[in-house]
């Protein structure tokens, strides 16, 4: 991390506005009042960039009047304006105009920074069919003799091969492309991404028509997704000529298919919309996307040409906070038709994973120890539809719970009715005779009487649970379920081996316990079964926590004597750091500023249903860093051995499988250092 905590660009974002301003047709000095005005406002925002319409000087509908000097010399003039005022403004400016060069009118954006002109990028694609006439006024980029020009005294580079990359910010580079430039089969922001430039720009004069508005949305989505890239875009709004055709001001701003901010359409007044990019967020992603740089190097000739102007970045100082949404449970989308969406998927793929192994094994029975925590009820309820989706009966499942020294009444009660309610074949085996047995044999001095909670003593209990299960399944001809949750896998918190680590396939082991949580409400809501199981359901999802492994105390039955979430922190907090550490390989003070931002303030909006105002969570920085400390201490130092030998189960999210033959593969012998001196040092306490 570089600069203060509390700034965006300390953590690789760089803010990115989109104007639409008021324009008149044929008017530069109007036009460059307006544009001045709309960059005014994107430098008080902080703002890195500043993209405005195509030929937004001049305006874009002046037709045959772009051949009139008065006209050309005007806009030049404008353009002067603008650069004399951004010697004072933060944003790079990147502003459409029509200007002359080697005899020929070009359709340019100008790139504009501190008081310089880095670049003049003339269109490639120039439309003409249809309501578009361009190639009767323009000359397109591949017509350009010259590799540089000059205007307004200065000798720039000239180009649609160009990509302005900060000299001291990582992985700023921008590349510009006008409107139509986007409409072809391939991009030239397409050889811009590849070529370093992260932050794509489209200055687009794009009249509106029915429907149109959606293309717009798909062409910017697919090609921020495909490049990796942000993709900010502005059509051209107020003012423009509307003697056959409209315009609507469309700006939008994508980051990797996500849409991060949009304007008003149709509005009378201008606009300007901005958010914040995740330069780091891309940088990760293209340096893990192997077939990104494949491209690359089959394109490296017309690479190599292209041309990277530097300028050095002024990054705004002080606290800046970050303009963008940050989700509280990145697996747990916070729209609801998303969220509905994604726990279809993800059940279903469970249930497809077991439907896969229950038809190649030919065994048709599961044997599943049911506790009445969360992860168990859920893998109960993926087996019995896989039961019905095989056409077998729900006595196929071998439904065992297993009441040990610390088995509260509420859970007990609540896994006798689930078993009972699902139409498994119900079981109850109590694990205590076995597990004194054991400790017996290993002297461990709760056998005299003495109240000793170790981790020998939970470990006994979950192995004895364990074997019986595997045993049980050698018996019953069938296989064993495992129950545990990535959560739980992440940060270590299960009994290795003979445990609850080890089945014959785990259908939750992708599943972070966010979305299990969630999974649970949506099965109720959803009305996936009947009445009586979703009321169980609900009484789970009410219940604390805990594995159950020490007995709590004779007279509060009630309440767990150990709450995992007092002992491995909050499961939100820990889901939030699961994904930003492994998904995005965030440093942690970066994943402690978005925690911060998402977990700070529960008044924000953005809670996923079903959480009322009471049940809502908020979270300071020295808690968020307490937590995260001991996320990066048990997911880097102590648990890699436990993930490094999980047995099958289905990858369900990009968010993560935590699985050698998934998507981490790790050394279970590493330090943490660098992660925890990163926390430390970087996060204020
Ligand atoms: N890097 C490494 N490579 C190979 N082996 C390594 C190792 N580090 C430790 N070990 C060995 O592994 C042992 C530690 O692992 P392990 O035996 O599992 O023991 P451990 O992780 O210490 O204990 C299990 C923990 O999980 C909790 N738990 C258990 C069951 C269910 C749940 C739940 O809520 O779902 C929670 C339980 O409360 C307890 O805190 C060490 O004693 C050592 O023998
Ligand atoms: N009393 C029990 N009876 C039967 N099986 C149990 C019992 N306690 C634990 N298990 C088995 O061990 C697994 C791990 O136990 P644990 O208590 O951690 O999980 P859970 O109760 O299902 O879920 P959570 O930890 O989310 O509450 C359970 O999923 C279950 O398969
Ligand atoms: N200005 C342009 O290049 C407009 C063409 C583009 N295809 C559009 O319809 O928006």
């Amino acid at each position: 991390m570089t600069g203060i905590f509390r700034s965006i660009y300390s953590h690789g974002f760089v803010r990115a506005a989109v104007c639409i301003p008021s324009v008149r047709v044929a008017d530069p000095i109007y036009n460059a009042e307006h544009t001045l005005g709309l960059a005014r406002r994107a430098s008080e925002m902080h703002a890195a960039v500043a993209l405005f319409p195509e030929m937004g000087l001049s305006a874009y509908s002046n037709d045959d009047l772009f051949h009139q000097d008065a006209l050309l010399d005007a806009t030049v003039v404008a353009i002067g304006k603008v650069v004399e005022e951004s010697k004072a403004l933060t944003p790079v400016l990147l502003v459409g105009a029509p200007l002359r060069f080697e005899g020929k009118l070009f359709n340019c954006a100008v790139v504009i920074y501190r008081g310089a002109i880095l670049g003049i990028v003339p269109k490639t694609y120039l439309p003409n069919y249809r309501e578009f006439y361009e190639k009767r006024q323009f000359a397109a980029a591949r017509e350009a003799v010259a590799r540089e020009v000059t205007l307004l005294g200065q000798r720039v580079p000239f180009g649609s091969d160009i990509v302005f990359q900060a000299s001291n910010v990582r992985d700023f580079g921008i590349h510009v492309e006008i409107c139509e430039d986007v409409w072809t089969p391939v991009p030239p922001s397409t050889f811009g991404a590849l070529a370093g430039a992260t932050v794509l720009a489209n200055l687009s004069a794009s009249n509106i028509t029915i429907g149109k508005a959606d293309y717009r949305r798909d062409l910017c989505a697919s090609q921020s997704g495909r490049c990796v890239a942000a993709y900010l875009y502005s059509a051209a709004g107020p003012g423009e000529s509307t003697t056959d055709l409209a315009w609507d001001g469309h700006a939008l701003i994508y980051e990797n298919n996500e849409l991060l901010a949009e304007s008003t359409r149709f509005s009378a007044d201008e606009q300007i919309i901005a958010s914040d990019i995740d330069l780091e967020r891309l940088a990760q992603d293209r340096m893990r996307l192997s077939s990104f740089h494949d491209t690359a190097g089959d394109y490296r000739e017309r690479l190599r040409e292209i041309r990277q102007v530097e300028f050095e970045f002024q990054i705004p100082e002080g606290e800046i906070g970050l303009l963008r949404h940050v989700e509280r449970f990145p697996f747990v989308p916070n729209d609801a038709a998303l969220r509905d969406e994604r726990c279809y998927e993800a059940y279903n793929i469970q249930v497809h994973g077991l439907m896969k192994r229950l038809a190649s094994t030919g065994l048709q029975k599961i044997v599943i120890g049911v506790s009445g925590g969360l992860d168990s009820t859920h893998a109960l309820i993926v087996a019995a539809r896989t039961m019905d989706r095989l056409g077998l009966p729900r006595k196929n499942i071998l439904a065992f719970t297993m009441p040990g020294f610390a088995t509260s009444d509420i859970t007990l009660k609540n896994a006798r009715g689930l078993m009972e309610a699902l139409g498994t074949t119900a079981h109850e085996i109590d694990i205590r005779p076995s597990c004194l047995q054991m400790m017996r044999d290993l002297g461990h001095p709760f056998i005299g009487g003495e109240p000793v909670y170790d981790i020998t003593f939970e470990n006994v209990q979950a192995g004895e649970r364990t074997s019986h299960l595997f045993r049980l399944a050698n018996f019953h001809d069938g296989f064993v379920l495992g129950t545990g949750d990535l959560s739980e896998l992440a940060l270590g918190w299960c009994t290795y081996g003979v445990g609850d680590h080890m089945s014959h396939y785990n259908v939750n082991a992708s599943v972070p316990k966010t979305l299990i949580q969630y999974l649970l409400r949506w099965v109720i809501g959803s009305k996936q079964f009947d009445s009586a199981t979703s009321e169980i359901l609900q009484s789970i999802l009410d219940t604390e926590i805990s594995p159950e492994l020490v007995p709590h105390d004779a007279d509060n039955n009630d309440k767990p004597a150990q709450s995992t979430e007092q002992k491995i922190g909050p499961y939100e907090l820990q889901d939030f750091n699961i994904y930003y550490v492994t998904r995005y390989g965030f440093r942690p003070s970066k994943v402690a500023f978005l925690s911060q931002h998402a977990w700070g303030d529960k008044t924000h909006g953005g809670w996923p249903a079903g959480f009322d105002l009471a049940k809502r969570n908020e979270y300071d920085l020295p808690t968020i860093k307490k937590w995260l400390g001991t996320f990066l201490f048990r997911f880097f130092k102590t648990s890699q051995f436990k993930r490094s030998c999980i047995p099958n189960g289905p990858k369900v999210g990009s968010g993560g499988s935590l699985s050698p033959r998934g998507d981490w593969r790790a050394p279970s012998d590493s330090e943490a250092n660098v992660w925890m001196d990163e926390l430390k040092n970087n996060v204020p306490d």
